[in-house]
């Protein structure tokens, strides 16, 4: 598991260290750290050329003190100056061992970023706000053209560090080495898209940082139910899938796909004829049932350990009077595409006992919050959304998007590591709502279906598009287009990843 923790907290934790430690110890911790991550990324320090980019606050001190480092060891460290204010200690412990100042308005400064051997990003970390300002915006952007490894320190510049915002231009690192603990905007897109490699340095914090706000789980952090040999297809699991209409039935074909392929023990499918009648051609292991949309639908399904409603529903009345049914049984339910829909004037519907699990994009999840709220606004500030909506809705919610991520009250939210750009397609969501509903089936509580989940999706889209493994694995360098049904394909061989 990768632990992170919101910018106040880690603020505070670093006073608490700082108060039992000599004046500027904790600084120095870091700046060794970096610098001996800087010495391992080049081929020999002694003779590379080292640009450090240098902000006013601590995160420009940690990067003088890392250049004074590589200095002498022989580097040849130029620091660019960004503003008027600059860390006093720093720049003198820099001059010191030998580093230089460069000017860093004029073409100078640019010429040196893009041909240093490696680049070192201090311009800020922690306490950056809003888009970087001029010069820092500038030197930002020409380490786009650096020839070098960039290496950011403890925050790629221009994200920012609690939520992984990137308003303007932001630094690209190969490398972030961050402090003490990760920061949310590391883990969460964009941002953690410009982090590169992210190796995390020990500075002691441990003792005094609290609960973590936010986790990334790694293969080994998953445990997903294996039948026992004496487990039956019941005591696996049986989903109930209330899914599809007459005029769509793909939503359904896949969300069946999911929950086959996603370890349920039975698979219930209940709909109208039309896709009922397609199921049972595509996925015969599916046990399909015609319904009437009334109150006592999911009665006339059969048993089942959780429920699964709405990918294909519509919204019309009757879909309306499903969803509704759906929920009033005491079985976990998760309520996907349609059935958001129907939920956000039906809010009334997740007052339950049983654990609620919501599935929405950005757009779903705007019209569920209602007025106020925009997809827009929920791109940029994901983390945030996320948490206000599990504690408004009392749900486990799963939002999608380029880092989908996991919230229930009162808990850490989850950042799922796994996913590929070509899983923003077309029937992708239904996929996984069928897995998650195979996993709520067999046991597993809501927020760990849900990270599992979308930690199997994700991973088995990956598997797709980089097709057949070559003899060093998958080839995630070359991925090719995929759809919906291949990332079904592709589950089994996600599973297998699993312990
Ligand atoms: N505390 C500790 O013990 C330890 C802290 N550590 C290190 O300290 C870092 C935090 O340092 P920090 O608090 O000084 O903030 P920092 O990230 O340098 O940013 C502030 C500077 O950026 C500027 N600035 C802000 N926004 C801007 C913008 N949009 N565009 C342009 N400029 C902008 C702002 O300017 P101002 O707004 O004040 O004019 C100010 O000059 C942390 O990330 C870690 O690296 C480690 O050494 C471990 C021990
Ligand atoms: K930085």
């Amino acid at each position: 598991m990768r632990y992170a923790h919101e910018v106040g907290k880690v603020r505070a934790a670093e006073q608490a260290l700082m108060a039992r430690l000599p004046e500027g110890a904790l600084m120095q911790r870091a700046a060794a750290g970096l610098a001996s991550t800087c010495a391992r990324l080049l081929p020999r320090v002694y003779g590379a050329r080292v640009v450090l980019l240098v902000g006013g606050g601590d995160n420009g001190g940690d990067a003088l003190y890392a250049g004074a480092r590589l200095a002498r060891r022989g580097a040849v460290v130029e620091a660019v100056l960004a503003g008027s204010k600059v860390h006093g200690p720093g720049l003198e412990a820099l001059r010191s061992a030998g580093g230089r100042v460069l000017d860093g308005s004029g073409q100078n400064a640019e010429r040196a970023v893009e041909t240093a051997d490696l680049v070192i990003d201090g311009l800020t970390g922690i306490g950056g706000t809003g888009a970087l300002r001029e010069p820092h915006a500038s030197l930002a952007r020409c380490t786009e053209y650096a020839e070098g490894v960039v290496v950011a320190c403890d925050v790629p510049s221009g994200v920012d560090a609690g939520s992984g915002r990137v308003d303007g231009v932001a630094v690209r690192a190969d490398v972030t080495v961050t402090f003490g603990t990760y920061k949310p905007g590391l883990l969460i897109d964009p941002g953690a898209a410009h982090c590169g490699v992210v190796e995390l340095v020990d500075i002691g914090l441990g003792a005094d940082l609290p609960d973590p706000d936010v986790v990334a789980p790694w293969a080994e952090d998953l445990r997903v139910p294996r039948p026992a040999p004496e487990s039956d297809k019941y005591r696996r699991g049986v989903v109930g899938i209330v899914a599809g209409g007459e005029r769509y039935t793909g939503a359904a074909m896949l969300c069946v796909g999911g929950a086959v392929r996603g370890g349920a023990g039975m698979v219930r499918f209940a709909s109208s004829p039309h896709p009922v009648e397609l199921v049972r051609q595509r996925w015969p292991e599916a046990v399909a049932t015609v319904i009437e949309p009334a109150p006592d639908a999911p009665a006339k399904v059969g048993r089942v350990q959780a429920w699964v409603v709405g990918p294909g529903l519509g919204t019309d009345r009757k879909a309306e009077t499903l969803v509704e049914a759906v929920l009033r049984t005491d079985l976990p339910v998760l309520v996907d595409a349609d059935g958001l829909t129907v939920l956000a004037r039906r809010r009334d519907l997740l007052r339950r006992d049983a654990p609620t699990v919501l599935t929405p994009h950005a757009g779903e999840l705007a019209r569920l919050l209602g007025p106020g709220t925009t997809r827009e606004l929920i791109e940029a500030r994901r983390l945030e959304h996320v948490r206000r909506a599990a504690a408004e809705l009392s749900a486990t919610v799963l939002l999608k998007g380029s880092t989908t991520l996991v919230a229930e009250e009162d808990r850490p939210v989850r950042v799922n590591p796994t996913g590929t750009s070509w899983l923003a397609t077309a029937g992708t969501g239904d996929v996984l709502s069928g897995l998650a509903g195979a996993l709520l089936a067999a046991g597993m509580p809501a927020i760990d279906a849900a990270t599992a989940a979308a930690y199997l999706h994700g991973l088995a889209a990956r598997l797709a598009a980089a097709g057949p493994p070559g003899p060093d694995g998958p080839d995630l360098g070359r991925q090719a287009p995929i759809s919906a049904l291949d990332v079904v394909t592709a589950l089994p061989e996600a599973f297998r990843t699993l312990g």
